[in-house]
């Protein structure tokens, strides 16, 4: 697939700095000093303006933060790196690193016909927030475990308070982007995206949105 091809290629990414009061930014790769990386986040124009109208639907104290948005190839390529060598640690076998990678952090490609979802524009990494207070989703960031998943509490029989304020939280997030038009990665609770190959395979059409440099 050529860039022509993404009908929305040409959108410009903007930044999502002062957007709306209902949105916060917690660029957590550049407070990790990771390269690539810059403390503003930047979204495609279409996928911004689904986030703000999410946001500024929210009720009473609740918030979006917004934790990556656009990422650059060298980000990608420092996370892919990086987890691999945590992986090895860990004691993975090559095989099981194989089959995890792609769930947990996306191949470092630029290739235009399969971009890493990030390098887009149109994928993004948030969370709820009350107040000042980010909501129980069951685990950090970049949790790179099953308990990520984001159905991990489903079906659980007898689950902690802790867990069942997870179990609902991340079905409340899951509901507000789902409605937004985003499709969720069933193994990492916070990412969701508009646009990309994964949203084009989850609803049997093409992506919208290439990669593309800031
Ligand atoms: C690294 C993590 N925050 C993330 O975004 N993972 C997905 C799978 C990605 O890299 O596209
Ligand atoms: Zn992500």
């Amino acid at each position: 697939m050529v860039n022509s091809l993404f009908t929305k290629q040409d959108e410009n990414l903007v930044s999502m700095e002062n957007v709306s009061e209902k949105i916060k930014i917690y660029p957590s790769y550049y407070l990790q000093k990771l390269p690539g990386t810059s403390p503003q986040l930047f979204l495609r124009e279409g996928v911004a303006e689904k986030i703000i109208r999410l946001a500024e639907s929210l009720s009473g104290q609740l918030s979006l933060v917004l934790i990556d948005g656009w990422r650059s190839y060298e980000t990608q390529r420092y996370l892919y790196d990086r987890a691999v060598a945590c992986f090895h640690k860990l004691g993975h076998t090559e095989q099981q690193i194989k089959e995890e990678m792609p769930g947990f952090v996306a191949f470092p490609s630029r290739d235009p016909a399969c971009p890493a979802p990030h390098y887009s524009g149109s994928a993004i990494d948030l969370t709820l927030a009350k107040g000042q207070g980010w909501l129980e989703m069951g685990t950090d960031f970049d949790d790179f475990t099953d308990k990520a998943g984001l159905n991990y509490y489903e079906g659980k029989e007898g689950l902690s308070g802790s867990a069942l304020r997870a179990r609902n939280n991340r079905r409340k997030l899951r509901r507000l982007m789902e409605s937004a038009g985003f499709v969720p990665n069933p193994t990492e609770w916070w990412h969701y995206s508009y646009g990309d190959r994964t949203w084009a395979g989850a609803n049997h059409t093409v992506p919208l949105y290439g990669g593309t440099e800031k």
